[in-house]
């Protein structure tokens, strides 16, 4: 059954729960004067705790951005951004690289994994460079939440790209970060490897209390989420609880419709 877009259009959360992360008023804008982008224009928006969270919108909508912003991988022009209680807009690199290590867990479409490091050594890699040791008993609930036991001594090239990517989740959820960030985690896989994505995912959150927020182009991808939001040039323009792919569609066929009636 299709849910209907809910008409609050804010981005921010209902109820009083302190939220993953946070921004308010974020803006950025690459290049200056005339040349100028504006990728975000003064977003505000949460990140519940415990959800699993889609950003869907048009390509050049700004997703990446608002991602890279809320995760302190990029600078803001304006505006701020928290992760829990921590304001992370005007921290110095060293304190935003220590807060991203210590709380923040990113797949990427590109698995980024070493060649020469089996499963295993690849899961605990960010946490050995950082000199930290996995929680043994939360490093063994996440290897065998995502179907990896029997894996671990394997190299990526003796693992199909499902794998691989089970692999980079199962990284990104090593150190049990609070928040979990995913831009595109299906882009490069089959429909059934990226099914087996998105329901790990899907797991991450209700089995492990983990906090997940998405960006993806894909329907079906966002239907495994909890809350889509949805961006469009720059701004937070729609959101959707308990999303299903036709609704998705739906509303993604409104950005469809309003470019062409534009260009037409
Ligand atoms: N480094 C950059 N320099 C200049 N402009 C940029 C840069 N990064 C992004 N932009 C511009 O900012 C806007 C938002 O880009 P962003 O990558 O966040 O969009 P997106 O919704 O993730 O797009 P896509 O779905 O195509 O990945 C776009 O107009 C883009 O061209």
């Amino acid at each position: 059954m299709s849910t209907p877009a809910a008409t609050k259009t804010d981005g921010y959360a209902e109820g009083g729960a302190r939220p993953a992360a946070r921004a308010r008023e974020l803006t950025k804008a690459y290049g200056s004067g005339e040349t100028a982008v504006i990728a975000l224009d003064a977003v505000d928006v949460e990140i519940e705790r415990g959800r699993f969270t889609a950003v869907m919108g048009p390509s050049g909508s700004g997703k990446s951005t608002l991602m890279h912003c809320l995760a302190g991988l990029d600078t803001v022009s304006s505006g701020q951004v928290w992760l829990g209680d921590t304001e992370i807009t005007g921290l110095d690199d060293r304190r935003l690289t220590q807060l991203r290590r210590d709380r923040i867990g990113f797949m990427f479409q590109s698995f980024n994994l070493l060649p020469t490091l089996n499963a295993a050594e690849n899961i605990t890699l960010p946490m050995d460079i950082a000199g930290q040791k996995p929680d043994p008993e939360w490093l063994e609930r996440v290897i065998d939440t995502l179907g990896l036991r029997d894996r671990l001594k394997h190299r990526p090239a003796q693992l199909s790209g499902g794998q691989q990517q089970r692999v980079a989740c199962a990284r990104a959820l090593a150190s049990r970060p609070e928040l979990i960030f995913a831009d595109e985690p299906t882009g490069n896989l089959d429909s059934r490897a990226g099914l087996e994505v998105l329901t790990f995912l899907r797991e991450a959150v209700d089995e492990l209390g983990q906090t997940v927020v998405m960006v993806t182009h894909d329907p079906s991808a966002a239907a495994h989420s909890d809350l889509v939001l949805f961006l469009d040039d720059g701004r937070i323009v729609d959101r959707m609880e308990q999303p299903t792919a036709d609704a998705v569609l739906g509303r993604m066929q409104i950005f469809t419709r309003a470019y062409t009636a534009h260009e037409n």
